[in-house]
């Protein structure tokens, strides 16, 4: 990326991995970030990174990989902790003046998609959980990749980081690409009734540390 936020190409030996499109600023009620979207060559996904300070060569960056969630993060559903664990990112970065949110999209459902994940919100009203219901609808349980997140860290000159995140696949993932993950930052909300069997099985069968008794 070049300093006036203009289309930069990244590449890989000389192959092209994804381009960085535009940014401009983007004040929010968390306070002002810079955003900036970048495209995979070859594909129409638009990622987006939500900055906050100069990140180059920064050590120890707070960072926030999010998976798009269309219920959760825009119409405020109480199925999931995505929206909460959002907006708790953006507030956490805002207050230390630096840090970035990488948002996924193409993540929705884990990366089956917005439709089948309302479908496996079907199953789980008839009592399956989370993982089950996926399973039940022949789709796997999560087919989410990050290198793309952690082209956008490159790109940004980040040097460390520390993940907000409860998945500590996630964070396993980053450090296959290279990303030097030095902590893991807990994003923890609220369990209310619409989310807690949810949250109860993230914990018991995705691993996420999330500290139920
Ligand atoms: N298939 C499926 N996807 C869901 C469901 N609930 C939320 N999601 C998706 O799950 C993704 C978020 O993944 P999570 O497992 O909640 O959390 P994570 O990103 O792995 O980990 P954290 O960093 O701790 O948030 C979003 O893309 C949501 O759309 C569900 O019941 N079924
Ligand atoms: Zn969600």
């Amino acid at each position: 990326m070049n300093n006036n936020g203009e289309q930069q190409t990244a590449t890989a030996g000389s192959a092209r991995i994804f381009d960085h499109i535009v940014s401009s600023l983007l004040p929010t009620r968390h306070g002002e970030f810079r955003i900036h979207v970048y495209q995979p060559v070859g594909e129409t996904v638009e990622h987006v990174a939500i900055v906050k300070g100069d990140l180059k060569d920064q050590e120890r960056v707070l960072v926030r990989v999010h998976s798009e969630c269309l219920t959760g993060d825009v119409l405020g559903s109480m199925r999931c902790d995505c929206g909460e664990q959002l907006d708790a990112a953006l507030a956490k970065i805002s207050s230390a003046g630096q840090g970035v949110v990488v948002y996924l999209r193409g993540h929705e459902g884990r990366g089956i998609g917005l439709a089948n994940k309302i479908r496996a919100y079907q199953l789980q009203d008839q009592g399956r959980d989370t993982v089950e219901a996926n399973l039940d609808l022949g789709l796997p349980v999560d087919i989410r990749d990050y290198q793309v997140a952690a082209h956008i860290l490159s790109d940004l000159g980040i040097k460390s980081i520390c993940l907000m995140t409860n998945n500590p696949r996630k964070m396993m993932k980053l450090a296959e690409y290279g990303v030097n993950v030095i902590e893991r930052v807990p994003v923890l909300t609220a369990h209310t009734p619409h989310n807690i069997s949810y949250l109860r099985t993230k914990q018991e069968k995705l691993g996420h540390m999330l500290d139920f008794e």
